[in-house]
């Protein structure tokens, strides 16, 4: 068996050219993830184009997530490259728009001297460099090194304890979006989201484009995990985004937090991401450690859709050799006795009762495959998260929703034609599965689908079906 666990690959200057992108689709990336934080528009576009043809190439199914930096507070540029910050030292970072030098650095926030104090602490890039205010001067916040540590352009700054008054879309946010609208990315992911209400500003930019995309919430905020369950109603899925969360919260609070998101993500049918330093180790040794191998194996137990590599593939020494090593851990795990927690609460729309039932007749009956037709994606995701051993095939008519379902657990998708009747759909479902190669006439499969085909949202249609025979 294949693995189901997808993974998201971060790209960035270790992995922009053609080849090293073709090579990761190779090793297995399911999503690339364009990081807004860093790089520059063009940049961007190029390694977009470079995916789609990878992707093509490859012929497999590679989703392209926009990630906005939202409302993360940053340093500015450094004048003369990274700087390393001694404990004990005294640095300024300032409002004011400066070329930054060892002793005086610029921020993104503008409110920084204004929103903090004397005796607070600043976590600069995740907490590796802790500073402490000593006292705000004018535009000037003056630290003292509390732990020193390496810094450079745009690292991000953390306020544990301070509750920051920034919008949750910046100007550049707004500008990122509708940059990768035009792009025509597959979905976007918002960072530091607060509130529920953070994804209608999303989705009043979106609908100028009369194009909603699935929008990720980031989950990373001490706000959003007191509004976990009305967050993931709000969005169309989760990332559990280790690296801010473990300095915004206690770090210990983390796995905790990661089991409840996954849970909770799951039981409304919205896909999750496991998201940072997975095998951090691995940008700069081939092998990863124990620890990691194990953290990767755990998150695909707790059930999450799919696993994140951020500097491993976007600056990492060895991306490629990350991917594959991902791979194999999760299908390790897969292969093996562990299952994942099952949905908790019995569901009563007809879609969660109707794909439920197709798992139960589809495992009991020993059949090959669970196969939905979808055009908007939903009853495919509520077969993802029931996490059944059988293949799970989904045949859509729209290439959009294709590249969306990169992200759900265990999807293999595949574009058909639109049909307009049901005998047409169920005959088409049935030539498609067997030009695959990988299933027999006579072999058993569950197919789940709405009848008549025309109308999105309702999953009515529950058949045993044995393929290759006539269905009229
Ligand atoms: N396109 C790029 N150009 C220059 N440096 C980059 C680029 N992408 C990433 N980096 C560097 O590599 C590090 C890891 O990259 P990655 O995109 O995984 O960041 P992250 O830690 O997930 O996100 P963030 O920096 O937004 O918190 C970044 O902190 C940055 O220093
Ligand atoms: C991915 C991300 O933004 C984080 O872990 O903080
Ligand atoms: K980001
Ligand atoms: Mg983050």
């Amino acid at each position: 068996m294949t693995r189901r666990a997808k993974i998201v690959c971060t790209l960035g200057p270790s992995t922009s050219s053609p080849e090293r992108i073709r090579a990761l689709v190779r090793a297995g990336m399911d999503v690339a993830r364009l990081n807004f934080s860093h790089g520059e528009h063009a940049q961007h576009q190029r390694v977009y184009e470079h995916v789609r043809a990878a992707a093509d190439a490859e012929g497999r199914a590679v989703g392209i997530l926009a990630d906005l930096q939202g409302p993360k507070i940053r340093l500015g540029r450094f004048a003369e490259g990274p700087q390393m910050w001694a404990t004990g030292e005294t640095v300024r970072i300032t409002t004011e728009d400066v070329a930054g030098t060892h002793d005086r650095v610029s921020t993104t926030y503008q409110g920084l001297a204004d929103d903090v104090r004397a005796g607070e602490s600043l976590l600069v890039d995740d907490g590796n460099v802790a500073l402490e205010v000593t006292e705000v001067e004018g535009r000037d916040v003056v630290c003292r090194v509390v732990e020193g540590g390496r810094v450079s352009d745009n690292k991000g700054i953390s306020l544990p304890g301070t509750a920051v008054s920034v919008p949750a879309m910046s100007e550049k946010d707004e500008a990122d979006l509708r940059f990768a609208l035009g792009l025509r990315v597959d979905m976007i992911a918002l960072s530091f989201v607060r509130s529920p209400a953070d994804a209608e500003l999303v989705h009043k930019i979106m609908d100028e484009y009369e194009c909603r995309l699935p929008v990720i919430a980031k989950i990373e905020k001490p706000e959003a995990v007191d509004a976990l369950e009305a967050i993931v109603l709000a969005f169309d899925a989760i990332m559990v985004a280790r690296g801010d969360l473990g300095v915004e919260l206690a770090l210990e609070d983390v796995p905790l937090v990661q089991k409840r998101a996954v849970q909770i993500a799951r039981e409304n049918a919205k896909p999750v991401i496991v998201a940072t330093q997975m095998l951090e180790s691995m940008i700069h040794n081939f092998r990863p450690t124990r620890a990691e191998a194990s953290d990767v194996a755990n998150a695909v137990l707790d059930g999450a859709d799919a696993v994140m590599l951020s500097g491993e593939t976007s600056v990492g020494d060895y991306p490629i050799e990350t991917v594959q090593t991902m791979s194999r851990i999760v299908e390790a795990v897969e292969v093996g006795p562990a299952s994942v927690p099952a949905i908790q609460h019995v569901p009563r729309t007809q879609r969660g009762v109707v794909t439920t039932a197709a798992r139960d007749i589809g495992e009991r009956l020993n059949a090959r495959a669970l196969v939905a037709f979808t055009r908007s994606g939903d009853t495919v995701r509520r077969l993802a998260r029931l996490h059944t051993r059988l293949p799970v095939l989904a045949f859509t008519p729209v290439p959009a929703i294709r590249s969306q379902l990169s992200l759900s657990w265990g999807i293999e998708t595949f574009l058909v034609p639109w049909e307009e009747t049901t005998d047409a759909m169920i005959a088409r479902v049935d030539a498609s599965i067997l030009q695959i190669g990988r299933f027999a006439p006579g072999e058993l499969v569950v197919i789940v689908a709405g009848s008549p085909p025309g109308q999105a949202g309702k999953t009515n249609l529950l058949r045993v079906h044995r393929l290759g025979e006539d269905t009229r």
